[in-house]
C-alpha cells in the first residue's frame, strides 16, 4: 500500500519509557532524535525549537507532566502534585503565544485534581497525554477534509511557515487541508514561503510536500505580492498559534502581510487550527502575547553572521491577522466563515 510520508513524520513520540523528539533545529538535512527524561529538559526542547508548531508543542507538554509526575512519585509519593508545580511553571513559561501549551497543562492539571492520593499518577497521565495525541490527528484529518471543501479545483495555493505532521501530532493544519485537496485533485502545487528568520518553509514544509510527492515551490515572502498579482492562487492556507473570541489570529511573523495582500488580490485567506487554539479568555487579538526572539536568529544564518556588524535586528516571532481579513477559519469543530465574537462564541458552545 503506498502510504504517505505523513503517516510516518512523527515530530513527537511515546517510546513506552521517553519523550522522543524528532529535533527540527537539523532538519532537512539531518534527522536526529532527542530522549528526554524530564520536564525541564522538555521545557527547554520547546524553548529552543527542537519541537515547535502550536498542536506539537501542546502534544509534548502533555507528555511533559506524565514524565514529570514519574519523578515527583519517586522523590514524594506522599505530596506527588506538590512535587510537580515547579515542574509545571516551567513548562508554562517555555514559549509565551501557542495557546495549546496552556490548554495542555490546564487539561493535565485538571486530571491531576481527580486523581486519587498515594496512587502512582503516571499511568493515569499518560493516557491521557497519549488521548490528546491521538484526538489532535484525527481532528487534522476532519479540519483536512472540510478546509478541502472550501476549494475550487484548478489553482495553486499559497502556504506560510510549516503547519504539517512536524507542527502537529500528525498530518497537520493547514498542510492536512493542502494534503487533503491535493488527494483529492483539487490543487495542482504548493507555493510556500521559506518563512525567514527560522526557515519553517524552506527547511520543513517543503520537506514534508516532497516526500508525499506534492508539487512545491519555495518562494522569499517577498514574492507573495507578485504571485497573488499574477492570478496564479486561489487561496492563502496558514495555521494559527492562538485565535482570540472574536477571531483575530496570532500566527508566524509575515501572515498578517499576506492576509492584507491577499484582500487586496482579491485571493481569499483561510485559517485552520483545532479549538485547543482558540483562546476564548482573549477578547481580541491585542490581548495575545508575542513572543520576541533573540537577535541573533536574524543576523544569523546556519549559525554564521551574515549581517553587517553593529547591526541590530527586531524579531517578534508572530503578528496577529485582524478577524475582517479572515474569509474561513477551519477547525475540527466545523468552518467559521467571515468569523467574529458572535459566529466564534457559537461555535465554542460559549454563552454570547
Ligand atoms: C500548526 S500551527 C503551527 C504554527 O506554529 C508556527 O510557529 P513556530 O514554528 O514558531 O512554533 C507557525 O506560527 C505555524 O503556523
Amino acid at each position: 500500500m503506498n502510504t504517505h510520508a505523513h503517516d510516518s513524520i512523527r515530530a513527537v513520540q511515546w517510546t513506552g519509557t521517553h519523550l522522543r523528539l524528532l529535533d527540527q533545529r537539523r532538519l532537512p538535512h539531518e534527522s536526529v532524535y532527542l530522549d528526554l527524561d524530564t520536564a525541564p529538559e522538555t521545557a527547554v526542547a520547546i524553548r529552543d525549537m527542537v519541537v515547535r508548531g502550536a498542536p506539537a508543542i501542546g502534544v509534548t507538554a502533555a507528555y511533559g507532566v506524565v514524565l514529570s509526575a514519574r519523578h515527583a512519585w519517586t522523590r514524594d509519593p506522599a505530596h506527588w502534585r506538590d512535587a510537580m508545580q515547579a515542574d509545571l511553571d516551567t513548562l508554562a513559561a517555555s514559549r509565551p503565544t501557542a495557546v495549546n501549551l496552556f490548554w495542555a497543562l490546564d487539561h493535565m492539571r485538571r486530571l491531576m485534581d481527580r486523581l486519587p492520593d498515594g496512587v502512582d499518577p503516571t499511568a493515569e497521565l499518560l493516557l491521557e497525554a497519549e488521548r490528546i495525541h491521538h484526538d489532535d490527528i484525527e481532528g487534522n484529518r476532519r479540519m483536512g477534509e472540510l478546509g478541502a471543501a472550501l476549494i475550487e479545483p484548478g489553482k495553486a495555493v499559497l502556504t506560510h511557515c510549516n503547519t504539517g505532521s512536524l507542527a502537529t501530532g500528525g498530518y497537520g493544519t493547514a498542510l492536512g487541508v493542502i494534503r487533503s485537496a491535493y488527494a483529492k485533485g483539487l490543487i495542482p502545487h504548493v507555493f510556500a514561503d521559506e518563512t525567514r528568520p527560522w526557515l519553517q518553509g524552506s527547511r520543513l514544509t517543503a520537506w514534508e510536500l516532497v516526500q508525499d510527492r506534492i508539487p512545491v515551490s519555495l518562494l522569499c515572502e517577498g514574492a507573495a505580492a507578485s504571485l497573488m498579482r499574477e492570478g496564479r492562487i486561489s487561496w492563502v492556507i496558514v495555521g494559527a498559534d492562538r485565535i482570540a473570541a472574536n477571531g483575530d489570529a496570532a500566527n508566524k511573523i509575515g501572515t498578517y502581510g499576506l492576509a492584507i495582500l491577499a484582500r487586496h488580490h482579491g485571493v481569499r485567506f483561510m485559517v485552520v487550527a483545532p479549538t485547543t487554539t482558540i483562546d476564548m479568555e482573549a477578547a481580541d487579538g491585542s490581548a495575545i502575547p508575542i513572543e520576541q526572539r533573540g537577535t541573533e536568529e536574524v543576523l544569523e544564518l546556519a549559525g554564521k553572521r551574515v549581517a553587517a556588524d553593529g547591526a541590530g535586528a527586531w524579531n517578534p516571532a508572530f503578528d496577529v491577522t485582524p478577524a475582517e481579513l479572515i474569509d474561513a477559519i477551519v477547525t475540527e469543530k466545523g468552518v467559521v466563515a467571515q468569523p467574529d465574537q458572535e459566529n466564534m462564541a457559537l461555535l465554542m458552545g460559549a454563552k454570547t
